[in-house]
């Protein structure tokens, strides 16, 4: 360990589920969490963009906890340190900002800590921690992560990446949090084979698809019947872009993650102006503000500066 170490991070949002891969397809975003981290003699959290300032400033923040984990489990002591964050991605909106605080974190303590762990390890941590290897693998790696828990913590997890697809997303962030918590409480605790069985053929197809660059299967691939449908209450207007958001030049649509952003691909300029249209009038019709954006893949996942404050 190097005392006088400075290590930053930028770290990919991302969408997870795409519709029918629940809990195991992500894709990373060029949006990002910036995080430096350094030793110091009393633990500071600086959080410098307005969209975390709810967030706590001592070591009860999320960052913190996560670097004292891995330095736990390298079975060295735990540090104080100085973490300053700025992140655009905003908070509770199913952009996945906690798998890239989690990603952000284990990887610059690791750094910090002298490498003990290695990527994959990494990604095993940050699963555990997270609960969704698809936002963290996504965060961690870039591009599209198809991943699901290993049945025993030791196990590595099973994953693989695909490159990032040639397509952009609309997305419709609405002004409110949506806990992924609070998003997973309102969904069964049993389904019927017929459900499964239709998951399991669209979150099938659309894996082949997206490897084979074909786009014009997204519509039917990014149908779901296990999650969307049990959360539409809780996103006003999800219902509605779900079902017509292909007649206005979406390629295919999906609530992100657990929401209540909404993500629509498409390819072509004419094709996002007629979406964004047609997205006004809905979310006007039940009075919801958003902010929309325009996203693109990231293929590169967290990206490592270190700097030795001391040479
Ligand atoms: N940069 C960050 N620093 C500290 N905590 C964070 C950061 N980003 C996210 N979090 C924590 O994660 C929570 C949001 O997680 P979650 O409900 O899973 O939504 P999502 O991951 O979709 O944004 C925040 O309320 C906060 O507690
Ligand atoms: N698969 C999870 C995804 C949670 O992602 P987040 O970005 O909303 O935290 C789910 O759908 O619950």
């Amino acid at each position: 360990m190097k005392n006088s170490l400075c290590v930053h991070v930028k770290v990919p949002a991302s969408t997870a589920n795409l519709g029918p891969g629940f809990d195991t397809i992500g894709l990373a975003f060029d949006l990002y969490t910036s995080i430096e981290m350094s030793f110091a003699k009393t633990t500071q959290i600086q959080l410098e963009s307005k969209e975390l300032e709810e967030l706590p400033h001592d070591k009860t923040n999320l960052l913190y906890r996560v670097a004292a984990h891995l330095f736990q489990k390298a079975s060295l002591p735990i540090p104080e340190l100085t973490i300053k964050v700025k992140s655009e991605i905003p908070l509770a909106r199913g952009l996945g900002s906690s798998a890239a605080a989690i990603v952000g974190s284990l990887v610059a303590a690791n750094q910090l800590a002298g490498e003990p762990f290695d990527r994959e390890q990494i990604f095993s941590l940050a699963s555990w921690w997270e609960g969704h290897p698809d936002n963290v693998g996504a965060s961690l790696y870039g591009g599209i992560m198809v991943a699901s828990m290993p049945q025993h913590p030791e196990a590595p997890i099973p994953a693989l990446s695909l490159p990032a697809p040639d397509l952009h997303a609309l997305v419709i962030i609405p002004n409110f949090q949506l806990p992924t918590t609070k998003a997973r409480s309102v969904l069964p605790t049993e389904y019927i084979k017929s459900d499964v069985i239709f998951n399991i053929g669209r979150s099938s197809l659309l894996v082949a698809a997206l490897a084979q660059g074909r786009y014009d299967l997204l519509k039917e691939a990014m149908q779901d019947c296990i999650h969307q449908p049990f959360r539409a209450n809780l996103v006003p207007g999800l219902e509605e872009i779900l079902l017509q958001a292909s007649h206005y030049g979406a390629l295919g649509a999906a609530l992100s993650g657990a929401g209540p952003t909404i993500l629509c691909f498409y390819q072509s300029k004419q094709q996002r102006i007629q979406l964004s249209q047609f997205i006004g009038k809905v979310m006007s019709q039940h009075q919801i503000s958003y902010q929309q954006m325009d996203l693109s893949p990231d293929s590169s996942g967290v990206q490592i500066d270190i700097l030795d404050t001391i040479s």
